[in-house]
């Protein structure tokens, strides 16, 4: 399996207004950051501060007002795990996958079964998403995500729609496969404990900017319920809370 170099990801002044029935809706303006090759960083915000479109207008899918979204290397490839799986029902597991091949010449069933099995679905190649769990489509979704040998890895909210113990595992996963690939995460989140467990460094949004940017100095793997992550994880609490 090949794996490529890590990307790097630089925003710059970004900000982004909707038009809307009352007018035009500043979601924020001015936010700058760098992300660097291979690490993790978590968004983490409210609900309505502006995640998803921040997420968005570094993959491309929404333009920005203004600013600028750079990689390093420019022709970056980008790896997207969204929120809902986003599986083609009348696809089999591996269809799913040959099917963003399709512009691939060198695309074989093996790359597909490869990414299958590194996300613990040997057994279900042949299935369709309706006869898989949550849990598992949601697997096919980062199989899927991962087989394009992206250098970026952007995710939506991959595991708000599972239930604790499934989205533990797979988060479990997801730590195990990005220190295999050398991958860089970009990765939104309400949830704190989930960024904390997860993240190198952690951007706050809310009221129209990045209000905190948090690095998370804790040895990995990482116990949840010892001292200094609930320590950790109180501090970055207050954090969070420290704006209106
Ligand atoms: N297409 C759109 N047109 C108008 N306003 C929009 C559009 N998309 C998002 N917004 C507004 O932009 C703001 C930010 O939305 P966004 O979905 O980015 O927030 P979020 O932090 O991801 O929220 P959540 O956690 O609830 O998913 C919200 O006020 C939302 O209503």
């Amino acid at each position: 399996m090949t794996s490529a170099d890590a990307g790097a990801i630089k925003v710059q002044n970004l900000a982004k207004e909707y038009e809307t029935e009352g007018g035009m809706e500043l979601v924020f303006e001015d936010v700058s950051f760098e992300i660097e090759p291979s690490s993790f960083v978590t968004l983490i915000g409210k609900s309505g501060s502006g995640k998803s479109t921040l997420l968005d207008i570094v993959s491309g899918i929404t333009k920005a007002t203004a600013g600028s979204v750079t990689f390093d290397p420019p022709d970056v490839e980008l790896g997207h795990v969204f929120q809902s799986p986003r599986l083609l029902p009348w696809r089999t597991c591996l269809k799913n996958i040959e099917y963003v091949h399709k512009d691939n010449p060198d695309y074989t069933d093996d790359l597909a079964k490869q990414y299958l099995d590194m996300v613990g679905l040997s057994d279900h190649y042949n299935k369709y998403p309706t006869q898989l769990s949550g849990g598992q489509q949601q697997r096919v979704g980062i199989a899927r995500a991962l087989s394009i040998d992206p250098e970026i890895l952007l995710m939506d909210e991959p595991f708000s729609n599972l239930d604790e113990i499934t989205a533990e595992s797979l988060r479990q996963e997801l730590l195990q496969i990005w220190g295999e690939l050398n991958k860089t995460i970009f990765f939104v989140t309400h949830d704190i404990t989930e960024a904390i467990e997860l993240s190198d460094r952690i951007l706050m949004i809310g009221n129209g900017e990045i209000y905190g940017d948090v690095s998370v100095d804790l040895d990995r793997p990482r116990d949840l319920e010892s001292n200094e992550f609930l320590q950790f994880r109180q501090q970055a609490i207050d954090k969070f809370h420290s704006i209106e």
